[in-house]
């Protein structure tokens, strides 16, 4: 048995902290909302992030950092990606203060605006400087939704130290969830973040009815979109045939259960972006990842209109027509390039 700390108590911590307690582990689910933390400990219900479903009753809820990463041999990031800077740093001075260094696992999903890094650059920024290889990601098509509801899942662990991600793999792995492990950290991060920005584009088709031609060819100029940026980062570009690239492009652009597609297909009904995020009630990372790629475009020149074009829509005013009516009359291109 390992012990575990996630760090999150939102809907995809909740999960991953049940599924891990189902597989025997001993798992502590850290969050900063002592009302989350009550409902969790005494019904073993987590309403407001997961409707109709209950938690592993072994998982244990707090809400002081120390207590939940004493003894850990795996934390586990679940927090949104404006909060892993913060969170990070203070998890360094608990764990000098415990004088211990877990394996970290990163599920969070996103690139950080000024710094443009990675989750897995700022963890071990904050927490590993001299060792990359302690931090491991893991990514691909899995709404929380449906690994709550045991549905077959299928997702990718990667780490510059492949045994880490292997032991990571060992850890998650059961018979309704499926691990694959890969050595390319960088390009299985950069597809999780950036296809939360493709994923705002195809809700913003849906909202202004525009049919099935138009959805497909989003998600494969989006997919090239991805690809750029990963390999201009220094990713392997068949990661981006994988679970991490293709796969959670495709989940994340067609389902009513992404975040991001949701608040994209308001934004085409014509809603505020404002009331859009105050009404999700949950983390919408494609806003925040936008402005990072937006920041990476101008500094690399690297070619990516649909990411600029919702950066234009959620940050510039930007008009959904008229940037729709732009992206259609580009100066014409071939198809592949890089
Ligand atoms: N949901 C999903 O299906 C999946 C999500 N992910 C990724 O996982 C990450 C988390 O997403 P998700 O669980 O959906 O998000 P939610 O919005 O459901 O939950 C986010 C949680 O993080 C907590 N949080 C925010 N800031 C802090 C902080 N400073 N300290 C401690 N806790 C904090 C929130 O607390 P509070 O309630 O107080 O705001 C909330 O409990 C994202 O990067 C997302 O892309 C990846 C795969 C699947
Ligand atoms: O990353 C996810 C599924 O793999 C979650 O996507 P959303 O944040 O859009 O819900």
């Amino acid at each position: 048995m390992t012990k575990i700390a996630v760090l999150g108590s939102g809907s995809w911590g909740s999960v991953l902290a049940s599924l891990l307690a189902d597989n025997g582990h001993e798992v502590v689910l850290y969050g900063n909302n002592e009302q989350v933390r009550d409902e969790i400990n005494s019904q073993h219900t987590n309403l407001h992030y997961m409707k109709n479903w209950q938690l592993n009753p072994n998982v244990k809820a707090t809400t002081d950092l120390k207590e939940a990463v004493s003894g850990s041999d795996v934390v586990l990031f679940v927090i949104p990606t404006k909060a892993i800077r913060v969170v990070s740093k203070q998890l360094q001075v608990v764990l000098n203060e415990l004088e211990i260094s877990p394996l970290v696992v990163a599920a969070t999903k996103g690139i950080e605006p000024g710094s443009k890094k990675l989750i897995s650059e700022i963890l071990t920024e904050e927490l590993y400087p001299n060792d990359e290889g302690k931090i491991v990601a893991i990514s691909g098509p899995s709404h929380a939704e449906n690994v709550a509801q045991k549905d077959l899942t299928a997702i990718t662990c990667a780490s510059t130290n492949y045994e880490n991600a292997q032991k990571v793999q060992e850890l998650f792995c059961n018979d309704y969830l499926r691990l694959y492990t890969s050595n390319d950290l960088i390009g299985v991060e950069v597809g999780g973040a950036v296809k939360n920005v493709i994923a705002i584009a195809a809700g913003i088709l849906v909202g202004k009815n525009y049919g099935d031609n138009a959805k497909a060819a989003l998600m494969t100029r989006g997919l090239a979109e991805v690809m750029r940026l990963g390999v201009s980062f220094g990713a392997q570009p068949w990661t981006f045939s994988g679970l991490s690239g293709i796969g959670d492009l495709i989940v994340t652009c067609t389902s009513v259960n992404s975040r991001n597609w949701r608040a994209g297909k308001a934004l085409g009904e014509g809603k505020a972006l404002s009331d859009i995020l105050e009404n999700m009630g949950q983390v919408v990372e494609g806003a925040t990842t936008a402005k990072a790629v937006h920041e990476i475009c101008q500094k690399e020149g690297i070619d990516m209109p649909i990411c600029e074009a919702i950066y234009k829509v959620l940050y510039e005013n930007g008009d959904i027509d008229t940037e729709i009516k732009e992206m259609m009359s580009r100066e014409k291109t071939t198809e592949i390039r890089w």
